[in-house]
């Protein structure tokens, strides 16, 4: 795989030990005694068996003592692609998820997220959730921020800051009479919108990228939806909001927009449907509905723990898959109580099951496909595969390198160290203990470079 007529990369590091990620063909690869090197620019420079250490130390021009070694029980994987989170909403994390969704909005979310105009307060929320998630293996993350221009562009400030792949979306909604004070007219989120994406756009962030955010159909008058929809198109940009989460949002939606055939109908009227857009939940969407994201491109992040939590459905992961819908995974904290890719790995499994138990006959999904979801599956979602989601040569080096046995860890390892066996046991048992290094695109993020105070 790698090429001899390359002298002008300079690798920065190069690691040995074993390495598992997916492919488009395959859901779990495992790569043992393998060599990868990265080059300077952070990108996967090669990825070859260990007893060419010679050749391509000779071919890249590095000493084989410069060698990183993993130790036994530790394995390198992808970074884990969160496709949907509400970085406000970590202020108020494992609580508040006694109701169903629309009166939880108007409840709890929309009051908390109107504190967010407060930009020292936004401050310190939006380091604790980018530092979180990065701990937890998040290297790419797909935010939502609130409808605060200067906190969204704080959030994006943060995550650059932090090393943090992300894409930032100020949220748009100018049909909200819940919370007075939390609502924009068309003409603020429109002009907003544009001011958030030329700023953000113009700190020239490698690895944050602005997103358009309509909040969903429900609280989006159809000219702001038609307007963030050209927004979008004129400056070739990622899409973000919800759809289907639960029945009483469909029924609702179906009232405010009765020229629409479905959910799906009313964010392609409006040209919100692309080969960027990545909507939220998707539980009730019909065959007919998935046909249109496969035919547009566009794609679903399945939030089982919010799902879950909230009570608002289950989505049929297997049916999405079978539609050849792109497909990847949210925490959606904070209807989802984790902020943890681990623990939407974990929930994905449940209700895969559950919708097993409902129907033995139903194709239960296995670990190994949840976890491509959780990596190739998110970066396909996010239309980043080009970047990150797997050890290609010539992809970013977005990755946790995982000790399964972490002295002080959550997992006892009794007898078996077969690389297949480590992933299992991490997917069901790790946590932040467990992910002893983080890099996104060949910078180490985790361990943190300074000291933090918070
Ligand atoms: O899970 C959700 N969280 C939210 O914040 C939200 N807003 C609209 N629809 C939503 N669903
Ligand atoms: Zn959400």
């Amino acid at each position: 795989m790698a090429n001899s007529n390359r002298p002008t990369t300079k690798i920065a590091n190069v690691y040995r030990g074993t390495f598992i990620h997916s492919t488009q063909q395959t859901a779990l690869q495992i790569l043992e005694d393998e060599l990868l090197g990265v080059d300077t620019d952070g990108k996967i420079a090669f990825i070859e068996r260990g007893a060419e250490l010679d050749r391509l130390s000779r071919t890249f021009g590095f000493s084989p003592t410069e060698v990183t070694q993993l130790a036994q029980h530790e394995f390198f994987m992808p970074g884990l692609v969160d496709t949907h989170i509400h970085a406000p909403q970590y202020s108020y994390i494992g609580t508040a998820l006694d109701m169903p969704l629309l009166q939880w909005l108007n409840t709890y979310t929309f009051p908390m997220e109107s504190h967010f105009k407060d930009l020292k307060f936004a401050h310190s929320v939006y380091s604790k959730v980018v530092k979180r998630t990065l701990r937890n293996g998040t290297t790419t993350a797909c935010y939502f921020a609130t409808i605060h221009t200067d906190a969204s562009l704080l959030l994006g400030q943060i995550a650059n800051d932090f090393g943090q792949r992300a894409l930032v979306g100020k949220v748009c909604m100018d049909r909200n009479d819940s919370v007075k004070h939390y609502k924009e007219t068309n003409q603020e989120s429109q002009e907003e919108t544009c001011r958030f994406i030329a700023e953000l756009l113009n700190k020239k962030y490698p690895l944050v990228r602005p997103v358009v955010t309509p909040r969903f159909a429900l609280y989006c008058t159809a000219a702001l939806l038609g307007q963030l929809g050209t927004i979008a198109k004129d400056n070739n940009l990622h899409i973000q909001s919800h759809i289907g989460e639960t029945v009483e949002d469909i029924k609702l939606v179906q009232e405010l927009f009765p020229e629409s055939e479905s959910y799906t109908d009313v964010y392609l009227k409006h040209n919100l449907l692309t080969d960027k857009t990545v909507m939220a939940h998707g539980c009730y969407l019909s065959d007919e509905e998935l046909v249109l994201f496969r035919k547009t491109g566009a794609s679903l992040s399945h939030c089982p723990n919010s799902n879950i939590s909230l009570c608002s459905g289950m989505l049929d992961v297997r049916n999405v898959l079978k539609h050849k819908v792109k497909l990847g995974l949210g925490t959606d904290v904070a209807g989802g109580y984790s902020a943890s890719m681990l623990d939407a790995v974990r929930r994905t499994l449940d209700t895969s099951k559950v919708l097993t138990i409902q129907n033995p006959e139903y194709d239960t999904l296995n670990f190994e496909e949840v976890f491509r979801l959780a990596t190739l599956g998110g970066s396909q979602a996010l239309s980043l595969d080009g970047q990150t989601g797997n050890f290609e040569v010539g992809k970013d080096f977005d990755a946790l390198r995982v000790n399964v046995a972490a002295p002080g860890g959550p997992i006892d390892l009794v007898q078996c160290k077969e690389p297949k066996i480590l992933l299992e046991k991490f997917l069901n048992l790790g946590d932040d203990r467990n992910i002893v290094e983080v890099f996104v695109a060949g910078r180490k993020v985790v361990p943190f470079a300074e000291p933090t105070t918070e």
